[in-house]
């Protein structure tokens, strides 16, 4: 067994894990990096990366077809595994970014065991005991695959293992109409797969109803079954597939078959009772600052921290608590300034409050400025004209964003902005947007909420009159 000591003991290399090693090593502090399986986590190797490559396919196939601008479209000769190859080879092309080399290069120490708590100071990895002044938390989550009856003997994928599969599916069945879903929904459609989705709820349901109502609209019209209210209730394979029945009775027959119905959280073989580390179903117990609310020693990030599972709040997290283990300052982690966005097509993004909420926290105080994108030139010029913002604004300021249609993924960044600086919803209408691009519904909806009062107002009037008198 080989003692190591160290000043941060950093548990899982994926997006939180890997932020904090990079800027602690660079900072001066010595650190361990343990990694049980592949660097860079979920977003790398299952999860962002892998499926904005494969909706990038999709998409490329779904334009090929669709006829527009005088240009005729074609039918597709989508070939599935050379989609997956180009899945791949984007994995390939970021994976350097992750890898043990560039890390030990900044001095961290990789260890590629698992670790767990054996006291409250230490973590075993394979054969290295570790003690450290402070720890790291940032195992993330693996996919839940929930004890639905059949469903242990019948093959199924997760997002572990459904960028693996080479032959097209000739009916994807997917349960779970959240965001991977959705968006394994889209791409396989566009790739040329029958797709259902057995939603037991309402799908896309932590976003905006009006917004995901455009997205379903869109999603179905391609051709995609979603069905929602749809509790899966068993699985059985049938000679030559399987056959999905939800509680109501329905029955639905594919060839192959997506669970997607949410995240376990990856703190179960950590031996967190050993470390006294406070720990619930959703995560690790933690303070404001992140930081374990039994072990003072020890810090949670990204989806172990039991808040939001994405991996620009792990890249987050791992900044808040920088500051306290580097420079003993006080940080707090916001959730109020977190955007995120669905990378269907149309996007689906938000940042804040949506409408509901910000009616349920502000009541009457709550103005809501919309615009859509039918009245947006470039919107108009390009045909993407499906799609609006709309802001939620109290006393003046920004308190959430909805946007949905072209690029919302990238429109929503400047209210992600205006909301962490607390800017007024006059900073946004008083920039200056280049024209024509899609930015300028942004300008439109600040200017939306300045419309009434400008125009609509009496007094306005009554002194434009005045000084035109002299
Ligand atoms: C299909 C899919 C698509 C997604 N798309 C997006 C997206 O577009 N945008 C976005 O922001 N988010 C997306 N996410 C979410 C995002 O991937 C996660 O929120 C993010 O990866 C969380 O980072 P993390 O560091 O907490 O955990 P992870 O990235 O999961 O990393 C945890 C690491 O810890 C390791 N580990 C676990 N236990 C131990 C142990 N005991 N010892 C040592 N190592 C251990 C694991 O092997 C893993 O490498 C997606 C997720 C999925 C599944
Ligand atoms: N673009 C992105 O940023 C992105 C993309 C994919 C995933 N993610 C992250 O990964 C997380 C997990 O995504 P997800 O889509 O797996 O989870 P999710 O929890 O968002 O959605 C799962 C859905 O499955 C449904 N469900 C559960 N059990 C069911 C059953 N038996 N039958 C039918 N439906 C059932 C739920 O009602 C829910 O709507 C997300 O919350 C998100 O944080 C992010």
């Amino acid at each position: 067994m080989t003692r190591i000591e160290t000043d941060i003991c950093i548990i899982g290399a994926g997006s939180g894990g890997l932020s904090v090693a990079a800027g602690a090593a660079q900072m001066g502090a010595k650190v361990v990096l343990l990694e049980g399986h592949k660097m860079g986590g979920d977003c790398l190797n299952y999860g962002c990366v892998p499926s904005k490559a494969l909706l990038a396919a999709g998409h490329k196939a779904h334009e090929t077809s669709v006829s527009a601008f005088g240009i005729a479209g074609h039918a597709p000769e989508a070939d599935f595994a050379a989609a997956k190859d180009h899945v791949q080879g984007v994995i390939e092309t970021i994976a350097p970014v992750d890898s043990q080399d560039r890390f030990e290069g900044f001095g961290v120490h990789v260890i590629r065991e698992f670790g767990h708590f054996i006291s409250e100071r230490e973590v075993q990895a394979g054969d290295h005991v570790i003690t450290a002044r402070r720890f790291v938390i940032a195992t993330g989550s693996r996919p839940f695959v929930p004890p639905i009856p059949g469903l242990e003997t019948v093959p199924h994928f997760t997002n572990e293992t459904i960028f693996d599969l080479r032959a097209r599916p000739a009916h994807l069945i997917i349960i779970g109409g959240g965001p991977i879903g959705m968006e394994m929904a889209q791409a396989h459609r566009r790739l040329g797969s029958e797709v259902t989705v057995l939603e037991g709820m309402t799908a896309l349901g932590r976003d905006d109803p009006q917004a995901a109502a455009i997205v379903l609209e869109k999603l179905r019209a391609e051709g995609i079954g979603i069905v929602e209210n749809a509790q899966v209730s068993q699985v059985a394979g049938t000679g030559s597939g399987i056959r999905v029945t939800t509680e109501d009775g329905r029955g639905f027959d594919g060839s192959h078959l997506l669970v997607a119905v949410g995240r376990k959280l990856n703190v179960d073989k950590l031996g967190l009772e050993a470390g006294n580390v406070a720990h619930t179903r959703r995560g690790v117990e933690v303070d404001a600052g992140l930081r374990s609310t039994s072990n003072r020693r020890v810090y949670a990030v990204g989806d172990a921290a039991g808040g939001l599972q994405f991996t620009h709040v792990a890249g987050y997290h791992a900044g808040v608590i920088i500051r306290p283990m580097l420079f003993g300052l006080p940080a707090k982690a916001r959730t109020d300034h977190i955007p995120w966005a669905t990378y269907t097509d149309p996007e689906l993004a938000q940042v804040g409050l949506t409408e509901a909420e910000a009616r349920e926290r502000h009541g009457d105080r709550l103005e809501v400025a919309r615009f859509p994108y039918h009245e947006n030139d470039r919107a108009i010029a390009t045909g993407r004209t499906t799609g609006f913002v709309k802001v939620m604004v109290v006393k003046g300021k920004p308190v959430g964003a909805t946007i949905v249609g072209a690029q919302a993924g990238e429109l929503i960044q400047i209210w992600a902005l205006a909301i962490a600086n607390r800017l007024k919803m006059s900073a946004v209408a008083g920039m200056v947007a280049p024209y024509p691009t899609l930015g300028e519904i942004n300008k439109r909806a600040a200017g939306a909420y300045f419309s009434p009062r400008l125009f609509e107002n009496p007094w306005v009037k009554r002194v434009v009159r005045l000084v035109q008198r002299f």
